[in-house]
């Protein structure tokens, strides 16, 4: 009981705006998700169809109006399956590790657009970009890039990355999610 009150009170407090529109009292959540939490947990969710048991990306490109125009994770080429091509990092042999096959995240974004461009846009990811993409968000011209992890920052590709970013102009910042879950709960939408 005293969980169900908790609960209730919980949803009280959510909806603890009133507003006074045309004489009429209308209510509003307040813990609706910020624009950038949105992006972010777009490219986060994108980043679950991932089959890298290492690593997931997810990418989120956005436009000036606050339109998401491209979303991408990291995969194998088109007619590449999961059965023939090696998802290890382990191996002695390069032909044999992921890295030589994987699209990345960013650019599999960059592709699938369905804007004529990503011009002047934004791009959540959930791994700072590597040398490889870096080239590829500079000549689209993406304006600002935002990030949440930074684990590879150590490694030359990153390095590089930064280095090409800087020169280019492209702004980086990390990203601190107000929520650090966001959760999908399939029945919310059955409750009230
Ligand atoms: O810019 C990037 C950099 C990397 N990725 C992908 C490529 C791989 O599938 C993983 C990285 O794997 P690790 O095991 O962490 O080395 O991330 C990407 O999509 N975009
Ligand atoms: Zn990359």
């Amino acid at each position: 009981m005293t969980e169900i009150k908790e609960k209730a009170d919980k949803e009280l407090m959510k909806i603890n705006d009133l507003k006074i529109s045309n004489g009429e009292k209308c209510e509003y959540r307040t813990d609706y998700l910020n624009w950038e939490d949105y992006f972010m947990g777009i490219a986060f969710l994108a980043a679950q169809r991932s089959k890298d048991p290492a690593t997931q990306v997810g990418a989120c490109i956005v436009n000036d109006e606050m339109k998401i125009v491209a979303i991408g994770y990291n995969g194998f080429p088109i007619n590449c399956s999961d059965d023939k091509f090696p998802w290890t990092k382990e191996s002695n042999d390069p032909l044999e590790n992921k890295y030589m096959y994987v699209c990345h995240a960013e650019v599999n974004a960059i592709l699938n657009k369905n804007s004529f461009d990503v011009k002047g846009c934004s791009l959540y990811v959930a791994l700072f970009p590597c040398n490889e993409c870096a080239k590829i968000i500079i000549q689209s011209r993406i304006k600002e890039i935002v990030y949440l992890s930074d684990k590879h920052a150590d490694k030359p590709q990153t390095k590089a990355s930064k280095m090409m970013l800087d020169s280019a102009g492209i702004k980086y910042r990390q990203y601190k999610p107000k929520h650090s879950k966001i959760v999908i709960d399939f029945d919310k939408i059955n409750e009230n």
